[in-house]
């Protein structure tokens, strides 16, 4: 799916901005509330969540629909056009209304759709919109939700009968299955864009490299009847390639090569009839071989984190001040790359991260499969279709970022408790992932920690990408056993041929907390911490990366071991660093991204 971008045949309207808003009390839809303007509504701010805009519970705490509203007007001059209506998300699942009338509905609270409004208004008149959002989790969604009440650290009724009583009259919340705040609604912008009537409906670019040259193959889908052109253009403007028909070869002599610290674009301009559409474009290769991950055929090795979108108020919704502002802690701190951590990003931080250098693990929203439950969820409760959709939406979505270079199929899923049943779901994700791809880029699946000698799906990924808590969850406060245990599993890698690297390790810190010697939560276990965990990094040609969780605090459910949301930040939630942060820079800014350990 397209990007929405002004070109010459193209208008994008944005329609962000502070709507109409109605938490539903169970009536909104009996009351079609979706057919007329909301009575006594509120106000709040779209692209954000709407969980932390106001200063009440019922905001923060909601447990089901939600209704959006504003009205809209297409002006006349852009009749003979046709008109899309795009949402880059609406968390988790959306109806939408125009007048009234429900043109649309979407499951999936991190991935685009969008609604072809040609025939369904009059232009120049204004129209009622009105986006109904679901919030809820369970079994059956991504992220997964608990349903028999537990969910993440222990929030069942301990076995006590007046704990049982009352949480069966307690008002419905969601437990989520994972760890981080269920923010929900319009989190991303919202988008009117126009293009002729015959127009470019997708286009694809798969770059490869031969000694010096440059070659991308494009394919373009159209709608409709017309010739299509491609023009490459260099950052200068110039053309350096040029090709005929909706399928091509576009090669490029001593051509500029993307890759972290040398992130040159090409600009792909595909005309097609009256229709044009720029798409950026970075020359680069990916492959895994042997224990090595190569981009452009030398070995990098991952310097970075694990994310979350969330950041005070906006919760998890598109800011592009703290993408920006991220991005160049990133480069202070010497990262090179960052996972998607639980679910695709906005289509912004792809973007950012194409222009400045930073590799990206795309990862899907899957996060809690098989978690909270003794039933081998895996044929009981999941929704493989929803996952493969949204392995298939994540990849048409993001295909064409160089940023890309992997695509992780999931967060922790359960994978030792029925080792066989977890292969044969992720055996079938990660075959479809390679089909997808017209890159065909590598395929991972993030472990948590776990029995890694019953677990039969990680080992069989191409890089192995392990979530390990040696000094946190596991011999907590003891180092020395932490890399005792920490070496006796690489041990077991060591065995397996594979690339092997750390998508998650890290410490909860309080900012402020200090001691000579160091002890658990203060500023300098947390860096102590890092650093042993990294010395035993280095002995190990086959490790590949270390990506530390997490990049800043961020918010999550309330729940005894979270004081003020997840503080294993490296940065607090405001972007603060701390200590640890200063010694992972200078750790980080000497060592290379490629030819480590080489
Ligand atoms: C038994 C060890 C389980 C470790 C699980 C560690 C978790 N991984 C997934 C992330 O979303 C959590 O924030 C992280 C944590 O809790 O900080």
């Amino acid at each position: 799916m397209l990007y929405p971008r002004e070109s010459d045949s193209r208008a994008v309207v944005d329609l962000s901005g502070i709507w109409q808003f109605k938490l539903d009390d169970g009536h909104g839809f009996a009351d079609q509330w979706y057919a007329k303007p909301l009575t006594d509504a509120e106000t709040m701010a779209v692209p954000g969540s709407y969980n932390d805009q106001k200063a009440d519970a019922a905001h923060r705490d909601h447990y089901g629909w939600a209704f959006y509203q504003r009205r809209m007007t297409v002006p006349a001059f852009f009749a003979g056009q046709r008109i899309v209506l795009r949402f880059a998300s609406v968390t988790h699942t959306a109806k939408v209304y125009l007048d009234g009338t429900e043109i649309a509905s979407h499951e999936g609270g991190f991935l685009p759709f969008e609604i072809d409004l040609t025939d369904k208004l009059t232009l120049g008149q204004s129209a009622l919109l009105t986006v109904a959002v679901d919030n809820r989790v369970d079994f059956s969604t991504l992220p997964v939700g608990n349903e028999d009440g537990s969910g993440m650290f222990g929030t069942g009724d301990g076995g006590i009968p007046s704990v049982r009583i009352a949480q069966a009259r307690a008002k419905k919340q969601n437990k989520p299955n994972f760890d981080f705040f269920n923010y929900a609604g319009i989190q991303r912008p919202v988008k009117l864009y126009t293009t002729p009537k015959a127009y470019i409906d997708d286009v694809t670019l798969v770059p490869d490299i031969d000694g010096t040259t440059g070659i991308v193959r494009y394919s373009v889908a159209v709608k409709g009847a017309g010739e299509t052109t491609v023009e490459l253009l260099d950052k200068a403007g110039q053309i350096v390639a040029h090709s005929e028909g909706t399928t091509g070869t576009l090669t490029v002599a001593n051509a500029h090569f993307w890759a972290p610290g040398h992130p040159y674009l090409y600009t792909a301009v595909v005309s097609f009839g009256a229709d044009q559409y720029s798409q950026p474009c970075g020359i680069r290769t990916v492959r895994v071989a042997g224990t090595k991950f190569l981009i452009n055929g030398q070995p990098f090795y991952f310097k970075g984190f694990g994310k979350h979108e969330d950041s005070p108020l906006h919760g998890r919704g598109f800011d592009a001040v703290f993408d920006v502002a991220d991005l160049s802690l990133m480069h202070w701190i010497g990262a090179n790359s960052f996972r998607t951590s639980h679910y695709p990003y906005a289509e912004e931080m792809y973007e950012l991260c194409d222009r400045e250098g930073i590799v990206v693990i795309d990862e899907t929203p899957a996060v809690g499969l098989g978690r909270g439950t003794k039933a081998d969820a895996y044929k009981t409760m999941h929704n493989g279709a929803l996952h493969k959709q949204n392995l298939r939406d994540m990849i048409d979505r993001d295909k064409n970022h160089p940023c890309v270079v992997m695509w992780s199929l999931a967060n922790e899923p359960e994978t030792a408790a029925f080792p066989q049943s977890a292969y044969d779901y992720f055996h079938n994700l990660y075959q479809l992932a390679h089909q997808l791809d017209p890159e065909n880029r590598p395929v991972t699946l993030v472990c948590c920690q776990n029995d890694y000698e019953k677990d039969i799906v990680t080992r069989t990924m191409d890089v192995v990408c392990l979530n390990r808590y040696y000094g946190w969850y596991v011999l907590g406060g003891d180092l020395d056993a932490a890399t005792d245990a920490l070496n006796v599993e690489l041990d077991f890698w060591a065995k397996q041929n594979k690339p092997v690297m750390f998508t998650e390790y890290g410490a909860d810190t309080i900012e402020g907390l200090h001691d000579a010697v160091p002890r658990m939560f203060d500023e300098e276990y947390q860096a102590e911490y890092i650093d042993r965990m990294d010395a035993q990094f280095d002995k190990r040609p086959f490790f590949i990366g270390e990506q530390i969780w997490n990049f800043a605090d961020f918010n999550t459910t309330q729940g005894i071991v979270r004081v003020d949301g997840n503080r294993k930040g490296v940065f607090t939630r405001t972007r603060r660093p701390k200590l640890v942060a200063h010694t992972i820079r200078r750790r980080w800014r000497a060592i290379p991204d490629f030819g480590y350990k080489a």
